[in-house]
């Protein structure tokens, strides 16, 4: 049975997992998306819309969106919500004024339907150096 649905996983292609990471206007979204691409910290510029990136790890693509957390466009988080299974939410650690704000986008996040099939949410509590 194994060989067989691993001859079936050949044929399709390997499974694909989406990934969200949200958060708000210079957390370190960008940053650690590269990092774990690239194994690099590379110059980041403000997100305008999102980054999509592949990440293949023992055969599993997860499609990691990347997506912009200026305030103007995080009302439009919920239009990356369908078919998300992961969220990472990164936190600047260091911006306690906002961290209130970053909290009531979790809650609506959280409530959110669309996000029915999430099986995971992580916080990533980013810049702890600073
Ligand atoms: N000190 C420190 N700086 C960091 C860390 N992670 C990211 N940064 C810096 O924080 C700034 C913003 O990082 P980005 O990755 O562009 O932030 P973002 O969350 O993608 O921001 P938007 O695209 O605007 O939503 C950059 O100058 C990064 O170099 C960290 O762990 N420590
Ligand atoms: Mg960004």
């Amino acid at each position: 049975m194994g060989f067989f649905m691993s001859k079936l996983q050949n044929l399709f292609g390997p499974e694909e997992h989406k990934v969200l990471i949200l958060g708000l206007n210079n957390a370190g979204k960008t940053t650690i998306l590269y990092k774990l691409c690239l194994d690099e910290v590379i110059n980041t510029t403000p997100t305008i819309n999102c980054n999509v990136e592949e990440i293949v790890l023992k055969n599993i693509r997860f499609i990691m969106w990347d997506v912009s957390g200026q305030e103007s466009l995080i009302s439009n988080w919920s239009t990356y919500y369908t078919d998300a299974e992961f969220v990472i939410i990164v936190v600047d650690s260091s911006d306690v004024e906002r961290l209130s704000t970053i909290t009531v986008e979790l809650h609506k996040l959280l409530s959110d339907k669309q996000l029915s099939k999430v099986a995971g949410v992580l916080i990533y509590a980013n810049k702890q150096d600073i």
